[in-house]
């Protein structure tokens, strides 16, 4: 590779979290591994300023699961959004006259403080994490395909990054590796951080790209 392209901004840009909203959305399978994922996701979606009030956890009770809950939590945050909006000028005095300067609980104070805030936005980016350990059957075969096809669809139908959190692994070993709690000489690396980066930075180039910025 290349100088000009290894010392392209592209590979260093940081990424603003402190008006995103994030979700995580995980299943309940393997408990222990899916605690630390939680827990190297949220770490990497702190450090980039998003605030504890804009993110987000469901869970879901099993990997199948998380596509229809993707795809819900992602719906339910859209109506939020709107009824926050609705409420809003519902509540506007809009015939009072104004200071210029918005005055703290008048209605275009109300309008500014909503506006810059993040309470009127749907979620920014969804993390689906699951675990899915080999059993002696093809069970893990069908969920594995189906869950990554279906998050895959997820994303595109609504536009918002999901990002892919779902372990597959062979055995219990891979996955807790994966978390970064191996047990073996090696801990592993936490997975559960690179999604989280992966959140954010989907999330800012998501909003970019809409905004029509390039
Ligand atoms: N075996 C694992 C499952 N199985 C449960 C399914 O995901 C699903 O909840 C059930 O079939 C009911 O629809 N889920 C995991 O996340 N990890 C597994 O290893
Ligand atoms: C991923 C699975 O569903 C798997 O853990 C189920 O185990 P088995 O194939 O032995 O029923």
């Amino acid at each position: 590779m290349g100088d000009n392209v290894k010392n392209h901004p592209i590979f260093f840009e940081k990424f603003d979290g402190s008006s995103l909203r994030i979700a995580i959305v995980h299943a309940r399978w393997n408990k222990a591994v899916i605690d630390a994922l939680i827990a190297g996701a949220v770490s990497k979606i702190k450090e980039s300023g998003v605030r504890d009030h804009n993110i987000f956890i469901q869970s879901v009770p099993g990997s199948f699961e998380l596509p229809v809950a993707c795809q819900r939590v992602i719906a339910g945050s859209l109506v939020q959004a709107s009824a926050n909006a609705t409420d809003l000028l519902g509540g506007l005095n809009i015939g009072t006259p104004r200071s210029a300067t918005p005055v703290a609980g008048s209605g275009a104070a109300q309008v500014a403080s909503f506006i810059s805030g993040t309470q009127c936005r749907p979620f920014d980016a969804v993390i689906a994490i699951g675990v899915l350990i080999k059993g002696a059957t093809m069970h893990f075969e069908y969920i594995s395909e189906s869950v990554s096809q279906a998050l895959m669809r997820v994303q595109l139908d609504t536009g918002v990054p999901v990002i892919f959190g779902v372990l597959t692994a062979l055995t219990e070993e891979q996955a807790l590796e994966r978390a970064g709690i191996g047990r073996g000489a090696t801990k592993g690396h936490n997975h559960g951080e690179d999604w989280g980066s992966a959140a954010i930075e989907m999330a800012t180039r998501v909003r970019r790209w809409s905004e029509g910025n390039f």
